[in-house]
């Protein structure tokens, strides 16, 4: 029985290795693109580089451009200017489609009633938009898989991961729409999903289509997580999409009621009720992940030379 999913991605270094991913592990119904990482138009140019490099057979929808209140920032320091390491890339011959991602969303969420998974390793502004214009959404989805939040370690502020960040509002309409939600937050990636410089030297000398793909779109990433955060680079959305394929990589989990802080200093910060106070749950969280089983799953992906 094949799974049927769409990935929601503000498309920049990791962002095409999760699709890639999500690409093997599920009936991939489209790539849906969001404000985020990097220039819009570089975000949908990288979506569609990805497709055409790999072969797949996977639309690519146009969404939202920027998120539903707050001002963000794109952060071209982290992926390189064009968002994929600054490789110097063909245009893509393939366009998108002149459907809107969020129309897109609704229409499959009804063709694949009770089959659709959301792969959203992005800002949630798609999503909370496509739940804003059809509420009867969250009963057609079956699950939603985020990459999001941070305990207490910030990669955009102290206290703030990027996605929440950039569109908390989105997050805070997503999180409390009623969906079956599990999160797969920062600190959780900080210790499943680090590509060390002996990793990095193995995906290098794979020496196949995608390793060459992995080892330049991720060039600044690594770079950037060196320099600035003292280790390797982290490879969130690719363990968000492979933990959603094979739960068994769920270590610990959790189940709480879950916000997202939208004031001044703390926006974007994601608020964990440990104690249950509110008496109510929203949102299964990751807690512990199995880094080896990703690795290994990364690892057998790279070396099939597609
Ligand atoms: O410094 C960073 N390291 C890794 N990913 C980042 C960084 N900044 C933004 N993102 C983006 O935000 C999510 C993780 O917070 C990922 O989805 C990634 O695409």
């Amino acid at each position: 029985m094949p799974r049927y999913a769409i990935i929601d991605s503000d498309t920049a270094s990791d962002d095409t290795i999760a699709i890639l991913l999500a690409s093997k592990f599920f009936k991939l119904l489209g790539i849906t693109i969001v404000a985020g990482n990097v220039k819009f138009e570089n975000e949908i140019k990288n979506a569609l580089f990805t497709v055409e490099y790999f072969n797949l057979d996977v639309p690519v929808f146009i969404g939202s451009s920027r998120p539903i209140m707050g001002k963000w920032r794109t952060v071209e320091e982290v992926h390189g200017n064009n968002g994929i390491g600054d490789w110097k890339i063909q245009e893509p011959k393939i366009s998108p489609e002149r459907e809107h991602a969020v129309d897109a969303i609704i229409r499959l969420s009804k063709e694949y009633e009770g089959e659709l998974e959301i792969l959203a390793v992005s800002p949630l502004t798609n999503l909370a938009l496509a739940y804003l214009k059809d509420l009867n959404i969250v009963k057609r989805i079956k699950k939603v898989w985020i990459m999001g939040g941070a305990f207490s370690r910030g990669n955009t502020t102290p206290i703030a991961e990027f996605n929440f960040w950039v569109d908390p509002e989105a997050a805070e309409i997503v999180l409390n729409a009623g969906f079956d939600i599990t999160i797969v937050p920062w600190e959780i990636a900080e210790d499943a999903a680090e590509i060390t410089d002996d990793e990095w030297k193995k995906i290098e000398s794979i020496n196949s289509k995608a390793s060459t793909f992995f080892i330049n779109v991720n060039k600044t990433l690594r770079e950037y997580s060196k320099k600035y955060e003292g280790r390797g680079s982290i490879h969130t959305d690719s363990l968000t999409v492979t933990i959603a394929y094979d739960n068994s990589l769920i270590l610990q989990q959790g189940e709480f009621k879950i916000d997202v802080e939208t004031c001044s200093i703390s926006r974007g910060a994601m608020l964990v009720d440990w104690y249950n106070f509110s008496k109510s749950k929203n949102a299964k969280i990751v807690l512990k992940a199995d880094k080896q089983k990703f690795i290994n799953y990364l690892f057998s992906i790279l070396e099939q030379s597609a």
